[in-house]
């Protein structure tokens, strides 16, 4: 039986200059509900740059970005976001149960408390993720890898419809990259995701579908790589 996906994403042409030097030129990508995506290719090729452009974080110089559910356009989506590099100054006076309540901003009701049932989220993602015993740690005192996983964790507390993974297997020791890989299978069960690699065997083992991004873009097809 062929099973047709919805479309969630769709990248339409989409162009990048940074200080007049091209990123990303005339880039077309469809995403589906429930796709494992992985973007592949070498440094700077503008990986990164497409995440933020999908995120709505950065303008496209052309092109068009737009949402889908349940076979309809939205305006947006609720996605989750885990940076490549660590957007959070460790200077700042935040706990680690602070840093994954930010992860709820975008659905908590302005100056009204967290409701027990966020808290209750909160607690989830923290055990989810191992940082159970941390969660009252400032995050100044983090290692690297702990900060990933609290990153993670505010990446996956408003259960978002799309996650997006830049690199996160940077910082974490071998035992919580296992756990971090299944963490996403399990996820990829109700989730789209979309995640930024360099490591092609797992990708291969992982993805449904693999692009690279050097500039153009162009799907792989498995037996390539
Ligand atoms: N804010 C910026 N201003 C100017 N140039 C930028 C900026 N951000 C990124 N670039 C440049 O754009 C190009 C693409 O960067 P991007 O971070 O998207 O690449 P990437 O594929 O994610 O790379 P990596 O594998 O190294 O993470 C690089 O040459 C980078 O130096």
């Amino acid at each position: 039986m062929l099973l047709i996906r919805d479309k969630r994403i769709e990248v339409a042409g989409v162009s990048l200059q940074y200080d007049r030097t091209p990123v990303l030129e005339n880039i077309d990508l469809t995403v589906y509900d429930k796709d494992f995506l992985a973007i592949t290719g070498p440094n700077g090729g503008g990986k990164t740059t497409l995440l933020r452009i999908i995120l709505g974080l950065l303008p496209p110089l052309s092109g068009t970005v737009s949402f889908y559910r349940n076979g309809l356009e939205v305006p947006y989506l609720n996605m989750g976001y885990l940076p490549q590099k660590n957007a959070i100054d460790s200077r700042f006076p935040l706990t680690v149960s602070e840093v994954i309540f930010s992860g709820l901003m975008g659905e908590k009701r302005f100056l009204k408390p967290f409701t027990p049932e966020q808290r209750l989220r909160v607690e989830e993602a923290l055990s989810l993720v191992g940082l159970e015993r941390f969660a009252e740690r400032p995050i100044g005192k983090l290692s690297g890898g702990q900060m990933q996983r609290a990153l993670l964790a505010r990446a996956l507390v408003s259960r978002p419809e799309i996650l997006l993974l830049d690199e996160p297997s940077s910082y974490v020791d071998q035992e919580f990259e296992e756990r971090m890989y299944e963490i996403f299978r399990e996820i990829n069960k109700t989730t789209t995701v979309i995640l930024v690699s360099h490591e092609l065997n797992r990708m291969e083992e992982m993805a449904t579908r693999i692009v690279r991004i050097n500039r153009s873009i162009r799907e792989i097809n498995n037996r390539e790589l």
